[in-house]
């Protein structure tokens, strides 16, 4: 019998990763953020701290958030009172109940909506790659989701877990990398995030608590990525032409998490707007150097809804024109922070207000776009993205 020396190497993609297909989902109820204050305090007994309310309210006023969607309902908190206190009570089961029925139910739904798009059989799906601060489980939401969606047995899964923020950028790096190294791949992304593991009440002495109740908001995007489209079949959205990802010197306590028996106790310095914005031109000149672009408004732009000041804050130092933020501004109001789940939202939004818009291209008319996603670390994930003629 004749033996090979060397296993045959994976062929790579002729052209670059795209995106071909995006679809999104929220639960179905959502909270308003004017109207949140009363029902917050109320719903965690604490009604007699009226100084502490009247801080949240101009937390909440300054948020720049409308409206919030979420999977923890008055009757799921009334139902698991230990949800609603500060750090008294364990409450790691009950937040792990919800979690591991609204994640992977919220991670089919916008899975369905991109493979409908996408227009392709689910068997031609051969990477998926989830993320989520949330449903640690095993099997894990990967396995649940094959199952819910029917896809192939075989097909490769990447789990990117308790990453934070910035893993739905991380997810397209890696997208990008599976496949443009392995010819006729689609990776089907998801993320699925929920803001169950870290609700709780307010405490006279933790701040940076409030700071987390007022922002954070559920959701579920997912994305197939493939390179060279069919054509006539597939139609490309936008081209992920390079992705990288930096730690930001001496900032590992600035945004921190930590797994605890009362689910997920987070950190957050006040000066993260800061350092976010005070690193943003660094990382532009790196990724745009090779195209020779300086001119930070000739891109369009999409970046993590962390907060109202840090999009204020990258906005400063980018020097960007007024509207350049206006899709990602739009989905931080819609839905506030949705951890790993923002910028695919945004990603959505941009191709949808371009087309409604009448620009040219899926980025506003702009060719070239980047997106970037933060989380602890500092980590800063920096995409460039190339639109399609619309
Ligand atoms: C919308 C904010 C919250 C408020 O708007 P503002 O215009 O800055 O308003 P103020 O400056 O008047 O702030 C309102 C109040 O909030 C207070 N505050 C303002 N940031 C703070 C502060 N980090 N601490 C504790 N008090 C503060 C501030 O002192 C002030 O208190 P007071 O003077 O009594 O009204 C704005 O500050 C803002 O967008 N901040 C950025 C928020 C931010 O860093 N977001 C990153 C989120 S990432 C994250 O939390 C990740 C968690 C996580 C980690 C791991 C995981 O696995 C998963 C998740």
């Amino acid at each position: 019998m004749a033996h090979i020396n060397a296993f045959p190497r994976a062929q790579g993609a002729d052209g670059p990763a795209t995106v071909l297909a995006i679809g999104t989902a929220n639960p179905a109820h959502f909270v308003d953020q004017m109207e949140y204050p009363d029902f917050f305090f109320r719903i965690t007994n604490a009604e007699d701290k009226t100084e502490l309310k009247e801080k949240f309210k101009r937390i909440c006023e300054n948020s720049a958030i409308r409206k919030r969607h979420m999977s923890l309902t008055e009757e799921i908190l009334k139902g698991n009172p230990n949800l609603c206190g500060y750090m008294e009570q364990p409450s790691f089961d009950a937040r792990q109940k919800v979690v591991l029925e609204a994640v992977p139910k919220m991670a089919a739904e916008s899975a369905e909506k991109a493979i409908k798009e996408w227009g392709r059989p689910t068997s031609d799906i051969t990477h998926l790659v989830f993320c989520s601060a949330a449903g640690l489980d095993l099997p894990g939401v990967d396995y649940r989701l094959v199952q819910k969606l029917g896809l192939p047995t075989s097909v490769r899964r990447v789990m990117l877990y308790n990453v934070g923020c910035h893993a739905g950028a991380s997810a397209l790096r890696l997208a990008k990398d599976l496949v443009e190294n392995n010819k006729g791949a689609r990776a089907l992304v998801v993320s699925s995030e929920v803001n169950v593991m870290f609700f709780r009440g307010p405490d006279d002495d933790h701040f940076e608590n409030l700071i987390g109740q007022a922002l954070f908001g559920d959701g579920s995007a997912a994305l197939i990525v493939g390179a060279d489209p069919v054509e006539g079949v597939e139609k490309p959205i936008y081209e992920i032409s390079s992705a990288s990802q930096v730690m930001v010197p001496e900032s590992e306590e600035m945004v921190a998490g930590h797994l605890r028996e009362i689910g997920l106790t987070f950190h957050l310095a006040k000066k993260v707007p800061f350092i976010v914005g005070s690193n943003i031109v660094r990382c532009l000149q790196a990724a745009f150097a090779p195209m020779g672009i300086t001119d930070w408004n000739e891109l369009f732009w999409i970046v993590h809804t962390g907060g109202r000041a840090i999009i204020d804050q990258v906005e400063a130092n980018a020097g960007l024109a007024a509207g350049k933020l206006a899709p990602t501004r739009h989905v931080l109001s819609e839905h506030g922070n949705m951890q790993s789940a923002s910028v695919l939202f945004i990603m959505d939004e941009m191709r949808k207000r371009s087309a409604v818009e009448g620009h040219a291209t899926t980025g506003q008319g702009c060719q070239w776009g980047v997106l970037f996603g933060f989380g602890p670390g500092i980590s800063v994930e920096t995409v460039v993205l190339r639109s399609f003629p619309i």
